[in-house]
């Protein structure tokens, strides 16, 4: 049988498995799932989804075609060492912010095809943004089973893999800057002494109906910003304060900043690979 392994079983791996399994690209009893050493979270995940769980390393990897590598990346050398004598022809993916297709190769000490995937935790709802990107010895057919896979929980593009860094700032992270919008959102309704649930149903509603308006509309942001914004009316007067704040900046600050760190965790994680390959 088919089956996929996942080498971390944190928020990634469970919105993967989520989205997978609800989009029938695979049944429970072909997932597999291991982890440092939390066994009640492998036991939640087996309850919850019905997927199968083990410590043991080898059997879960070598029952995969697909290993989805999905620890953090302080752990990549010791996450992928648990596995590396084990791996043969499966085909590894990894959604690991930050770390180069190079460095997992470096860590298991040889040129196997890898993928890079960058998703998001909106794959739970198979609402993902992916972006993936393939080593030289990946071949057509392991890039069509990734893009289906991908597909499966939501969207997915191919990038050359020097853009994964700006796609991890931008649709990786981008979910967080969103929910950070909604709580600054519901703050300033309970300012306004708006109820709780009132706030919440109005500003759901107004994100999801924004985003269906960008894209059914195809219409440019800025001027479905301008069909709402009435001059001398109260848009104006918010985005007015919006941009005395520097919101724009404050935007593009913090999409550059979360690039540069993915470049920092890249060139960290390099370096300690390649300390690990001269220790071997
Ligand atoms: N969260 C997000 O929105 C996104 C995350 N990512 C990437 O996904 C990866 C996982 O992130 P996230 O799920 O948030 O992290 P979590 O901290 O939620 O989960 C990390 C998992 O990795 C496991 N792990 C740690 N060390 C090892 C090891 N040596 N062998 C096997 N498993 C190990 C942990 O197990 P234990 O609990 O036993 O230590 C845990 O299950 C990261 O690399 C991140 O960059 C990518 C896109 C989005
Ligand atoms: O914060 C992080 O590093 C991970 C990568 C993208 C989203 N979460």
């Amino acid at each position: 049988m088919n089956k996929i392994a996942f080498i971390g079983a944190g928020s990634m791996a469970e919105a993967i498995i989520q989205g997978l399994i609800d989009g029938g690209m695979y049944l429970p009893e072909q997932i597999i799932v291991t982890n440092r050493s939390n066994i009640e979270r492998l036991t939640y995940l087996k309850e919850e989804y019905g997927v199968n769980i083990s410590a043991n390393k080898q059997q879960v990897v070598q029952e995969a075609s697909i290993v989805m590598l999905a620890m953090k990346p302080k752990d990549v050398c010791e996450g992928i060492e648990s596995v590396r004598e084990y791996i043969g022809d499966q085909l590894v993916i990894s959604v690991l912010a930050g770390i180069s297709i190079q460095t997992i190769q470096e860590i298991f000490g040889s040129n196997i095809p890898i993928i890079r995937s960058m998703p998001n935790t909106s794959a739970s709802i198979r609402m993902s943004a992916t972006a993936i990107a393939a080593s030289d010895r990946v071949t057509m057919e392991q890039i069509k089973i990734t893009k289906h896979l991908f597909e499966t929980i939501g969207l997915v593009t191919v990038v050359e893999e020097d853009q994964l860094d700006a796609v991890t700032a931008l649709s990786g992270s981008g979910p967080a800057y969103i929910y950070y919008m909604v709580e600054s959102l519901q703050d300033s309704a309970e300012k306004l002494g708006l109820e709780r649930e009132v706030a919440n149903n109005l500003i759901l509603q107004t994100l999801a109906g924004a985003a269906e308006m960008l894209m059914q509309t195809n219409k440019p942001a800025a001027l479905l910003r301008q069909e709402v914004t009435s001059p001398g009316g109260t848009t104006e007067a918010g985005i007015k304060t919006l941009q005395s704040y520097h919101f724009s900046e404050a935007v593009i600050h913090c999409v550059k900043q979360a690039a540069v760190r993915s470049c920092e965790l890249k060139e960290m994680f390099r370096d300690q690979a390649m300390k690990e390959k001269s220790r071997r």
